[in-house]
């Protein structure tokens, strides 16, 4: 399924954390515009698979790519707007809400003084997800749901061709998910591709093209929303030995993994 500009491409992803293989030969293409849904049972590597694509996590077999560019080498981060699963918008830090979205332009403009259009966009932003109400508001007296909606603003916020979401929709009341659906269609309809770790497809499942299954990390099903099985946890046993075939197909490929030694996330500029 992947193609030559592919913005991207995880090819035989190997990762572990805590010494134990999470990931076991991932194998994730995402294209200009496309939407991806990834799908799995807890624990399935759903989220470790989002951070290896961001960095957060090294791979330890498998080659990365982002916009055409092996991940080690990507410098390119405010093509990318990322909402990294349910943290607190606040992080004990005494910030309004505009503050925090404004740090999204960040990878932008490095830490210049915000611009006339700087301002514009973190304005635009929060009125996308319904927060420009309250924008000047400490974001530590927001709500879980309400928190959730300034990271996805934050995200939007510097215009990224490429959206990486983990669970954008957890915790959200269904008005702010049809908010959100709408946000997200306006954003696919601009051309920008989207990577969303998702439980249920919900609102969302008119934007999805393709959805992808994982199951102890493993691609389980890759295919048009539809056609996937519902959960990775009691179904596809023969899917799921076809994954471990290809997944042995893939093992020439670990030698190419990351140098952990490039996985410095603090120098990359996205916000995690
Ligand atoms: N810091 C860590 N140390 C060790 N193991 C971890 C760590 N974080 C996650 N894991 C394990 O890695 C596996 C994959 O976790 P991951 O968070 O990617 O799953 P997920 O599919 O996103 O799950 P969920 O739907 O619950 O968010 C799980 O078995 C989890 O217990």
């Amino acid at each position: 399924m992947s193609t030559p500009n592919d913005v991207i491409r995880l090819t035989a992803a190997r990762a572990a954390l805590g010494g134990r293989p999470v990931l076991r030969g991932v194998d994730l293409s995402v294209a200009p515009g496309e939407v991806v849904a990834l799908l799995g049972a807890n624990g399935s590597g759903k989220s470790t698979t989002v951070k290896t694509v961001v960095g957060s996590v090294p791979l330890t077999g498998g080659e990365r790519e982002l916009f055409g560019t092996p991940g080690a080498r990507f410098r390119a981060w405010h093509r990318i707007g990322y909402v990294p699963q349910r943290t607190t918008a606040a992080g004990g830090v005494p910030a309004t809400v505009r503050e925090v979205v404004a740090t999204g332009r960040l990878a932008r403009h490095g830490l210049l003084p915000l611009r006339r259009r700087d301002k514009a966009a973190v304005n635009q932003a929060l009125d996308a997800v319904g927060l420009l109400a309250r924008a000047d508001d400490s974001v530590a007296n927001l709500s879980g749901g309400q928190q959730q909606r300034v990271l996805i603003a934050r995200a939007l916020v510097g215009g990224p061709e490429l959206l990486i979401m983990d669970e954008p929709m957890a915790g959200v009341d269904l008005a702010s998910q049809q908010v959100l659906a709408d946000t997200l269609r306006r954003e696919v309809a601009k051309g920008v591709a989207v990577l969303l770790v998702l439980h249920e497809l919900g609102p969302l499942e008119p934007l999805i093209d393709r959805t992808v299954l994982l199951r102890d990390g493993l691609v389980l099903h890759d295919g048009p929303p539809g056609t996937t099985p519902t959960t990775g946890d009691h179904h596809g046993q023969e899917l799921h030995d076809h994954a471990h075939h290809d997944h042995a197909l893939h093992d020439h490929a670990h030698h190419h993994a990351d140098d952990p030694k490039t996985h410095d996330h603090t120098q990359h500029g996205l916000l995690i």
